[in-house]
């Protein structure tokens, strides 16, 4: 008798501790975070819709959340009565709602300061008391050569038919005082693995365009297309380069005798950039087993 008590109470015990297990795996609950700059122009949508149809496709059972991570720009969208949250916003409220395992991808261009400060917010949020139990920040656009190879390769399938001896495809990038600015000269070399014709600007970093001018001219180029090395064609696109202010690039290339043509399209409108993003995201959602 004492010892069928003996072997109940034991089998009990595995059922109990199954039942446990069992328990847990079922209260798993996985998410995407997709985290950009953002952009108060409604012009940008197309670009961030892109990005999260191409997401959904790709992990259609996964709940996809968004966050910014530009406080003037959320601020902007709030006056309109838009409320977008900030990445510790959003991560405090999945953490709320029971999420813990969450893949955050960064969907910058650069691993600079407002990347730095994304990974800052990821890595305090992991093991919060109470909160998501992983997560897993994804690399931005240009991180390791591979991208940069992919990136080169996607960008000249969609501008090499604009090119001749005459024409250059001139990208403005947003540029940064933090030392991964190094990654807009370092692109261009690969451009130009492509072609010559390839130039890549900042708005604020470098180079600027008056480094660029020169070397338009001494490639005997006449005209030069504009395009953003942006995730979207907003502010800086519609204004610091193809604006016609005194001080924007279209003004500026124009006051130097060069046509100028402007390709008002975000990086984030090209499904092959986007796919490069897709498969950082891809990466980490392996390590958080996350399908
Ligand atoms: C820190 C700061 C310092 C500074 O620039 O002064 C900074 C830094 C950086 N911005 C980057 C990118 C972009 N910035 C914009 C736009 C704006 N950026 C502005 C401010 C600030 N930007 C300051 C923080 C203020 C804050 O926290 O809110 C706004 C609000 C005001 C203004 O610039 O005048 C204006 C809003 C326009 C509007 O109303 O919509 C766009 C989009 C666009 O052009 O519209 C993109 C392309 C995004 C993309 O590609 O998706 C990158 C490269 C990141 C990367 O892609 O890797 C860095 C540097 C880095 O991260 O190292
Ligand atoms: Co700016
Ligand atoms: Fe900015």
């Amino acid at each position: 008798m004492r010892r069928i008590l003996h072997l109940s109470i034991f089998f009990l015990l595995i059922l109990n501790v199954q039942m446990t297990y069992a328990h847990k795996k079922a209260e798993d609950k996985k998410g995407i975070l997709l985290v950009t700059f953002g952009s108060s122009y409604p012009e940008t949508r197309v670009a961030f819709e892109n990005i999260d149809k191409i997401v959904k496709a790709e992990f259609p059972n996964v709940e996809i959340r968004w966050a910014y991570t530009s406080k003037i720009v959320r601020k902007i969208l709030k006056k309109r009565g838009e409320n977008i949250d900030s990445p510790a916003e959003a991560l405090a409220k999945m953490g709320e709602d029971g999420f813990t395992h969450v893949a955050v991808q960064s969907l910058h261009i650069i691993p600079g300061e407002e990347y730095d400060n994304l990974k800052h917010t990821v890595e305090a949020f992991n093991g919060m008391p109470k909160g998501i139990k992983v997560t897993e920040i994804g690399a931005p656009l240009l991180f390791l050569d591979h991208d940069q190879m992919q990136l080169a390769d996607a960008l000249h399938q969609q501008f090499k038919s604009k090119l001749n001896s005459k024409t250059a495809v001139l990208f403005m990038g947003h540029g940064s005082h933090h030392q991964s600015n190094i990654y807009y000269p370092g692109f261009e070399y690969y451009l130009k693995q492509k072609s010559d014709q390839y130039f890549v600007g900042t708005v604020e970093g470098f180079p600027l365009l008056d480094a660029i001018l020169p070397q338009l001219k001494s490639n005997g180029i006449k005209k030069v297309i504009l395009t953003p090395f942006m995730s979207v064609a907003g502010d800086h696109a519609r204004n610091d380069m193809a604006g016609n202010e005194e001080d924007s690039w279209k003004t500026n290339l124009e006051k130097e005798g060069f046509k100028t043509e402007v390709a008002m399209i975000g990086l984030a409108e090209y499904d092959s950039v986007v796919g490069i993003w897709v498969e950082h995201l891809k990466a980490i959602c392996q390590e958080l087993g996350i399908r």
